[in-house]
């Protein structure tokens, strides 16, 4: 299935799931060797994070604990407008050793401001994992940003856990926005 249609939009492949699986293990074999007799605490960003979580925990050997928290954006009353609260997150991280586990990295808004709240805790070390990555959309540098599987343009993708008006989740492939090619007049 090379092209799909969600709602509106025409979206067209862009990495397969075997591909996915590939890099996936990869990823899990360095953390392997990174976390050798620690016992890491693995955090996932829901919702987009719920299928990359549950695939690199299946290459996971070392001995681990897993969590997930949810980053909700609503309006306070505060004037400022926007507040992002952080639901879920665990309060026993003093010391441990955590590694947030991310769908898609893009402006790197959301996770400035969960390390920000992790932080407050004083773990051991705090690393981050993102499947996917949009390195020229990225406001500043997230030196925690240690594994990630591919690099992307600036394209909206869907699938493998990311949606598109909560829809597309399901997918087992990633795709991207096709390119609307201007028609000659
Ligand atoms: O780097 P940023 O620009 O902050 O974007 C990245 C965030 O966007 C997505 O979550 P979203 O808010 O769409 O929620 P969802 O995971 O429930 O789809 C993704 O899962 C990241 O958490
Ligand atoms: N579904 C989806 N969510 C995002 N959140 C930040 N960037 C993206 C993207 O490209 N696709």
């Amino acid at each position: 299935m090379n092209k799909i249609q969600i709602e509106d939009r025409e979206f067209e492949i862009l990495i397969e799931n075997d591909n996915i699986c590939k890099r996936t293990r990869l990823i899990g074999i360095q953390i392997n060797l990174d976390y050798e007799n620690r016992c890491p605490l693995f955090i996932g960003v829901l919702n987009g994070s719920f299928m990359f979580m549950g695939d690199l925990l299946k290459e996971i050997t070392v001995s681990c604990e897993v969590a997930f928290i949810q980053v909700s954006s609503y309006s306070g009353a505060k004037s400022s407008g926007k507040v992002k609260e952080i639901l879920g997150l665990p309060d026993d991280i003093h010391n441990r050793d955590i590694i947030i586990v991310e769908d898609i990295v893009d402006t790197g808004l959301t996770l400035s401001h969960i390390l920000k709240e992790l932080y407050k805790q004083k773990p051991a070390s705090v690393k981050v994992c993102s499947l996917l990555l949009k390195p020229a959309a990225l406001k500043e540098p997230l030196e925690e940003l240690e594994y990630v599987g591919f690099e992307l343009a600036n394209d909206f993708v869907v699938g493998y856990g990311l949606d598109y008006n909560g829809l597309g989740r399901n997918l087992n492939d990633i795709y991207r926005t096709k390119t609307v090619v201007p028609s000659a007049s």
